[in-house]
């Protein structure tokens, strides 16, 4: 994380796994003119271990907790675009720190989501069925990403896309307030 922080992040994004946080996040930053952070790479620069390894090692509320104190420090005090992982929107304090901010719930179907990470290390998809646990989990998230979000697009169309409906649906949020 490279930026210091005067504000609040200029958008948040959750969704699950697949949905191009980290992809879409970097580009809309870009085109913001602002930095990124995504705090699944964050956590692991912080830590200098790779998250396969910390769920393996140490297991996954483990890694919750160590998400849980990454997130809420760089929603503290980082001013550009920030990208969560898949899951971090199912832990409490989470949840409390991204209330008031601007965040943005991309949605994408099981299918679609599941395509574009089955061929990754994500470890909670080490599952002698990682499509029906794709699409467990999505069940499980999806009305906690809806519930935090304050704009949500459709994440199933191109990266471009996707930061251009991200820009004008937060501007339309900002102009109503
Ligand atoms: N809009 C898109 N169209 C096509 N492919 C995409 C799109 N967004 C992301 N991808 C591809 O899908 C894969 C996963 O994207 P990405 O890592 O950005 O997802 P993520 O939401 O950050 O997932 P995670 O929660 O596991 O970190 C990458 O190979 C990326 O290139
Ligand atoms: O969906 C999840 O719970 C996860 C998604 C990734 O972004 C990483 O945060 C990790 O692999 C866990
Ligand atoms: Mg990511």
């Amino acid at each position: 994380m490279t930026a210091q922080a005067t504000g609040r992040p200029a958008a948040v994004l959750v969704g699950p796994m697949g949905a191009g946080k980290s992809t879409v996040g970097r580009a809309l930053a870009n085109a913001l003119g602002v930095a990124f952070c995504d705090t699944d790479d964050e956590l692991e620069r912080r830590s200098g271990r790779s998250i396969p390894d910390i769920f393996a090692a140490d297991g996954e509320p483990a890694f919750r907790r160590l998400e849980a104190e990454v997130v809420t420090d760089v929603l503290g005090r980082f001013d550009g675009v920030v990208s969560l992982g898949g899951g971090a929107v199912m832990t409490d304090t989470i949840r409390e720190a991204l209330a008031g901010h601007a965040v943005v719930y991309l949605r994408v179907g099981a299918d679609t989501g599941f395509a574009r990470v089955a061929a990754s290390d994500r470890p909670l998809l080490a599952d002698p069925d990682p499509r029906r646990r794709y699409a467990d989990l999505l069940s499980r998230r999806e009305p906690t990403y809806r519930a935090v979000a304050a704009v949500e697009v459709d994440a199933a169309r191109n990266p471009q896309t996707v930061v251009d409906d991200i820009r004008a649906r937060l501007q339309a949020v900002r102009a109503d307030q």
